[in-house]
């Protein structure tokens, strides 16, 4: 069973097709990169495969469970979004500890976890209140949020947005652990230096369609890129994208 699996997913809002028939596989342990320009429909994609939003035709399982069963999703998954979803009357700790509890991790495991993950990542204030934090603490304590209870997969949209170099790369090697473990990270970013290092697949969306999927060294090889912007910048803005053929693995 793959990690995720969409089939015909679109998403339309009035008479835009936010995502638009996206066929898509993603194997456990893998890190797979989601690409696009600006308003091809990432996060639509990302709040479809986590339960936020509804399909307007298709489907979508991610970790086994149809995305239409929200309530079943969490604990199989975690999200970071574009913007960190906390409480900020609480402390980092309580809102690690209250979202532990709801994603039914027993609390001896909350009591190693948490601690062991905030300190990893540098969060000293996690006694204070996140109203106070700056926004690199706050997506911090996002991050911990969506990986605490070791979900089967993670969604991260921009997650090092705010990160200071050592959280980012504390970032990266947690996400490289949790992959090495069998958890399939689908991770979108803009920070293609990021998706370079650690993607063993990229997918390219562009105006709600997957335009190209490929391992990035492939991807780079065929597009005669150095780099995966080149790839990138090859791949939408060369002639007309919308008329060329998918490539696929
Ligand atoms: N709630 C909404 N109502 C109407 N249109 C929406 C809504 N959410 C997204 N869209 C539209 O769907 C398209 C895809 O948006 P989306 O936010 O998924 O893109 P994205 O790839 O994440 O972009 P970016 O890289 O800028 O974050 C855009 O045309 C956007 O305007």
């Amino acid at each position: 069973m793959a990690a995720i699996e969409t089939d015909g997913l679109t998403k339309r809002y009035g008479s835009v097709a936010a995502v638009e028939g996206l066929d898509l596989t993603v194997e456990r342990g893998t890190v797979y990169g989601f690409l696009g320009p600006n308003g091809a429909g990432k996060t639509t994609t990302m709040r479809l495969l986590t339960g936020l939003t509804r399909p307007s035709e298709g489907t979508a399982t991610v970790a086994g469970v149809d995305v239409r069963e929200r309530d079943r999703l969490g604990e199989h998954i975690g999200y970071v979004p574009d913007t960190p979803p906390l409480y900020e009357k609480l402390t980092a700790r309580e809102q690690l500890s209250a979202v532990a509890d709801v994603r039914g991790l027993d609390r001896e495991t909350v009591r190693e976890r948490v601690p062991a993950l905030l300190d990893r990542f540098g969060l000293d204030a996690a006694d204070d209140r996140i109203e106070t934090y700056s926004k690199g603490m706050k997506q911090k304590t996002s991050v911990v949020q969506a990986i605490v209870h070791e979900p089967d997969v993670v969604f991260l949209d921009e997650p090092t947005s705010g990160l200071d170099p050592n959280a980012a790369r504390t970032l990266k090697a947690v996400l490289t652990e949790l992959r090495d473990a069998g958890t399939a990270v689908f991770l979108s970013t803009h920070v293609l230096p990021v998706v370079d290092e650690l993607a063993d697949v990229v997918g390219l969306l562009y105006d709600g369609e997957l335009l190209a999927e490929d391992d990035p060294e492939r991807l780079k090889a065929d597009l005669d890129g150095e780099t995966l912007e080149d790839a990138f910048v090859e791949l939408t803005t060369e002639d007309d994208p919308a008329t060329r053929p998918r490539e696929r693995p």
